[in-house]
């Protein structure tokens, strides 16, 4: 059974003007330290709130790398949430769960030609290594029974269902094109059957 472990509020964003509850749990099954930033009692006070499921990216979080949309869609999240609240579950699954050295020799097979999910099978990995049932979890453990997913990513909303998390809405997020990710963008779209529209370039979630 999983449940709360701590609370404590956070200022963040761009110019730290946006509080949010950091949690963190017990007894999530893979035992890594996912945390779940919650805005404006999106707990209690929202019957159905507005969720995203990030997964770690390095580079793309913390560092702005052009080569991914990550950073961006976790600024986006917060400028959302911090306006009409919600809950961001931030999930240790770097690299679609290859860890980051992996995602980096990803990178360098992507620089010969090849593309986000041929890089990762040429290094002996599926696609897709993330299990979104932990996100699951965490819902559960804050009480959550229906949401609004913020994501483009159709196997996210399949694993929450069955995990008995009701999506009412999935909700895409911004499209941010650039010059050096335009060919990830492509990839996520035709193989993973993601949500994106790359004719809505840098538009953001509507
Ligand atoms: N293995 C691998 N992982 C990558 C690559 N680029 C980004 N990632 C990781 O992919 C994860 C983000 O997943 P995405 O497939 O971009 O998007 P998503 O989370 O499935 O879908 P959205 O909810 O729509 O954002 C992060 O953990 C990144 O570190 C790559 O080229 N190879
Ligand atoms: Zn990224």
């Amino acid at each position: 059974m999983v449940s709360v472990r701590n609370s404590v509020v956070i200022p963040v964003g761009e110019k730290q003007t946006h509080e949010a509850k950091f949690v963190s749990f017990h007894g999530l099954s893979d035992g890594k330290e996912h945390i779940a930033l919650v805005f404006k009692e999106a707990d209690s006070g929202q019957a159905v709130p507005l969720v995203r499921l990030h997964s770690e990216c390095l580079t793309g979080d913390v560092f702005h790398s052009a080569r991914c949309d990550c950073g961006q869609q976790l600024d986006e999240a917060i400028e959302l949430m911090a306006q009409k609240g919600g809950i961001l579950l931030y999930l240790r699954q770097e690299g679609r769960g290859i860890g980051l050295y992996n995602k980096l020799d990803a990178y360098s097979l992507q620089d010969t030609g090849l593309n986000t999910f041929e890089a990762n099978n040429a290094l002996g990995f599926e696609n897709d290594l993330r299990d979104f049932s932990i996100a699951a979890q965490m819902l559960q453990a804050l009480g959550v029974t229906e949401i609004d997913l913020l994501t483009n990513n159709p196997e996210k909303v399949a694993t929450i269902e069955q995990h008995n998390v009701k999506v009412r809405r999935q909700q895409t997020t911004g499209v941010f094109y650039n010059r050096h990710n335009g060919h990830y963008l492509a990839a996520k779209a035709e193989v993973a059957k993601h949500h994106i529209d790359l004719r809505r370039q840098n538009k953001l979630a509507s």
